[in-house]
Formats: C-alpha cells, structure tokens, sequence
C-alpha cells in the first residue's frame, strides 16, 4: 500500500486562495482528523478547520474525490483555504502529524496519475510544460501534447510494429514444420510506414522544441551604439543602465518576454571593442559568447561600423539614433521610433522556426526516436536478406518497440522518471 502524501497545490506566498490536496487512502481520514465533517464526494462543503486541541485554524472549501475519480486515480481531498502563509503553514503542520502522511514530492501526485494509467508519460511532461508555459504559442502546444495526441500516434506505431515483429516470429516459429506464406512485403510495408511517419515527426521536432524553450535574441554592437536603450525600450521598463558612457554594460542582461506568442529572452552584452580594462574584456568576451550561442542576433550601429564577428544570414542589423541622423532607416530606441520594425523583425525571423503543429517537445523524445528508425532500418535489411535473418529483424523490431513503450512509459525505466520527474514544480 502507498503511504497518502499531501502538499500545497497553489503557488507559495500570499494568494486569494490556497489549495492543499491529500491523496491516497487516509486522504478522507486525515481530514476528519482535522475535526470536519466529511461531506459527499464532489459536492464542495464550508467547513471549519481544527487543530489538534480543537482550535480554528481556518473556514474553508472541503472537496472529496472518490478511489479511481480523481486526478491521482487514488481517494483524495482538497483544502480550500484562505490564502494566508500562515493558515497554510498551521493546516500543513496538523496533516504532518498524522501517521500515515507525508509530505509529497515534487510530481509525486502526478506520478501515482501515471503509475495509475490515467496519464502516459509524454502526457506527464506535457503537465509540466503546461504548467511552465508563458506564451500561447507554448500553452498551444503542450495542450495538444497533454490531450494525448502524441501518446495515440506512438500507440499506434507500436501496434503496427508488433504486427510486423509477430508475423515474423510466426514464420520463425513455424520454419520447420509448413511453408509459411510470405510475410515479407507486408512486415516491410509496415516498418515503412512507420518509419516515415517517425521521420516527419522528427523533422517538425527542431521547431517545437524551440518554441517549448522559447529563443535567445542577443543585442550585439561595438559600445554606446544604444543597445541597452533598446533593450529597454522592448522591455517596457529600465532593465538595463544606459547612459553617454562608452563601456556602460559590463555583464550579460536577461530580459523574458513574450513577442506575439513567442518566447523571447531579450538579451543586452557588453559593447565589443578591444580595451585595456581586464573587467570590460571579460564582459565582451561574454558579449561575443552569448551572440555565438543566441538563436537571434539584433546588431545595432550609429556609424555603420560593426564588430568584427562572423554573421549568419538570420542576423537583423539596424542604425541606430535615427533622430541624431539623416537616415530614414535608422530606429529611435529614445524617442520610440522604429521599434516597432525591430519587434516584427525578431517575429518573422522566429516564427519560420517555430511552426505550430509539432509534437516532439523534448530531447528524450527525440532520441527516443531517432533510435528507433535506426533500429527499424536494421530490421529492413535483416528481412531484406531472406527468411534466415528473420530472427534478427525481429529482435530489431522487438527493440524498436521498447523504445516506444519507454517513451511513453509503458515499461519503467527508473532512470527516465527520475529524469522527467526532477523538474517537476512542488504540489503538481
Ligand atoms: N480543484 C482542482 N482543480 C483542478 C485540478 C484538481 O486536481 N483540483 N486539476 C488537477 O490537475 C486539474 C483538473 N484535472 C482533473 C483531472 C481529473 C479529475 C477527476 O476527478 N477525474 C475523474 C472524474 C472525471 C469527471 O468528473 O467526469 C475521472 O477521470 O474519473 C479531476 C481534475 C485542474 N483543476
Ligand atoms: N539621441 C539618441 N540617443 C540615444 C539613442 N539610443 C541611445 N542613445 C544614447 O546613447 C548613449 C548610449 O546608450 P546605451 O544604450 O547605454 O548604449 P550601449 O550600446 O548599451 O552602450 P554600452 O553598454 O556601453 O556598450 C546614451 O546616452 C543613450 O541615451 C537614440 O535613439 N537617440
Ligand atoms: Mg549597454
């Protein structure tokens, strides 16, 4: 039996409401340890909260999940209480004095959702993305993750796989006694076709993964050219200090944002120029290291010179301090002027990369399936072979399905959920 595990489901700190959730099977117990009086599951009762001595901690929202209908699939409660640090500490200090509870790990709840099949394992990942998204373009995305569509499309690669690894099997299997009929053109039909469909996932998976990571946009220009003013002029607010000095900007400045439903960190360097002082080398040794490493470079210039650094063909280039200078071209970060064109620049240079639509989030599903389509490739060239190598085709199949069932985590490999569940947010 798993112990219940309780935590605080909303967000730390002060807050209009503040949801502790119980779950397992003393979650309803725990409860009327608390002095309440258990209302019927899903009908939210009003109802005071007691220590252990019978003193009032808080009036709160008590809401009741059978075994099996709830999120974990176990019995669970919810406190709905005032969102008060102190009520929550005084409510969490009551449930750890119970026996049979402990405090929950970070994803714990929604690990026992998956180890009681109601999520898959991309699904679990796609929870945390959900919860960690900041643009629509992210939210978009791992919604459609969350609502199983990538789960049933590796499903149904893995049941046309285990098609194709049984025919040859029943082929081996029988090799002595009849002749088999021919299985080949069918299993290489079904290998092919999986194979191509993994093949286009993996192409859209450089894009999605992109926009689940949001993109890096580094200002690059030689000193004083205004590149933090423009940093603050996107920002909205005075994120960076500016001013007529030329070395202004030692370290790297990170600003996130949100451009038209693209996560951008917007960020500022050190001007680059060759230079005596130790600390302002090192910062545009930075400077250099974060363009090299940015998805986007903004270079900005008030002369039209610019460092010299290798440029890609995505790089934006603008002048700068158009209101000192002739140049129609030239933006305003001090007066606002052309800052528009730069944001709809970074958009259109992002957004070719970022194409809506993918389902391969994450690393570990890339390789995942990168790994099968070499194994699938093997076992084509076993099957191609002839009927003595189809033992080996099917133990390349056989692998190439594992590699599904632990994408999804239909098979535990302890080491991919410890993984998945390490940076999971406390409460979820
Ligand atoms: N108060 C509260 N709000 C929440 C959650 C929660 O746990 N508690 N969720 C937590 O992530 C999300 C909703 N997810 C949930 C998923 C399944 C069930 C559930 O009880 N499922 C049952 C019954 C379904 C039904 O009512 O038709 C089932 O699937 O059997 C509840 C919440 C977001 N909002
Ligand atoms: N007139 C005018 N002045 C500007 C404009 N943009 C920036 N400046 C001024 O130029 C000076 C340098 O601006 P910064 O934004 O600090 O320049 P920087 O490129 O970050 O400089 P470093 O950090 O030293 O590399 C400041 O005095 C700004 O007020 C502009 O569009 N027009
Ligand atoms: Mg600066």
């Amino acid at each position: 039996m798993m112990d219940t595990i309780f935590a605080l489901a909303t967000g730390e700190g002060k807050s209009g409401l503040a949801v502790v959730r119980i779950s397992g099977t003393s979650a309803w117990s725990a409860v009327t340890a608390l002095g309440v009086d258990l209302p019927a599951p899903r009908k939210t009762a009003l109802r005071k909260i007691l220590d252990s001595e019978g003193g009032v901690l808080d009036e709160a929202l008590v809401l009741l999940f059978e075994d099996g209908k709830s999120f974990t699939g176990e019995r669970v409660a919810e406190l709905h209480l005032h969102g008060s640090i102190a009520i929550v500490r005084a409510v969490l200090a009551e449930l750890g004095k119970l026996p049979e509870l402990r405090l929950a790990e970070p994803g714990e709840f929604t690990r026992r959702a998956l180890e009681n099949g109601r999520l898959d394992l991309v699904q679990v990942e796609a929870l945390s993305d959900l919860i960690e998204s900041e643009t629509e373009g992210q939210r978009r995305q791992a919604l459609r993750v969350f609502e199983g569509a990538f789960g049933e499309k590796v499903g149904q690669w893995r049941v046309n796989l285990i098609r194709a690894a049984s025919l040859l099997e029943a082929v081996i299997d029988f090799a002595d006694e009849e002749v088999p009929e021919d299985v080949s053109d069918e299993v290489s039909d079904l290998i092919g076709r999986v194979s191509k469909e993994i093949g286009e996932e993996l192409e859209k998976s450089g894009a999605a993964e992109r926009l689940r990571l949001g993109f890096d946009v580094a200002i690059i220009g030689a000193p004083n050219v205004g590149k933090s003013t423009l940093l603050n002029a996107l920002a909205g607010r005075d994120a960076a200090i500016t001013s007529h000095i030329a070395g202004t900007t030692r370290d790297v400045i990170e600003v996130r944002m949100d451009l038209g439903g693209l996560p951008v960190t917007l960020i500022d360097t050190a001007g680059v120029r060759e230079t005596e002082d130790e600390v302002e080398a090192l910062g545009v040794a930075r400077a250099l290291e974060r363009g090299d490493r940015a998805d986007l470079r903004i270079f900005l210039s008030d002369t039209g010179t610019f460092p010299d650094v290798p440029r890609r063909d995505s790089d934006l280039v603008f002048a700068t301090k158009g209101d000192l200078s002739k140049d129609p071209t030239a933006i305003s970060a001090l007066n606002g002027h052309g800052v528009d064109r730069v944001v709809t620049a970074i958009q259109d240079r992002l957004k070719e990369r970022s194409t809506d639509g993918g389902l391969v989030t994450r690393e570990r599903h890339r390789m995942a399936l990168e790994r099968a389509t070499v194994l699938l490739e093997n076992s084509a060239r076993f099957l191609n072979i002839g009927t003595d190598q189809y033992d080996l085709a099917a133990e390349e199949l056989r692998s190439a399905i594992r590699e599904l069932e632990i994408l999804i985590g239909q098979v535990d490999v302890e080491a991919v959920l410890d993984e998945v569940f390490a940076n999971f947010c406390l409460g979820k």
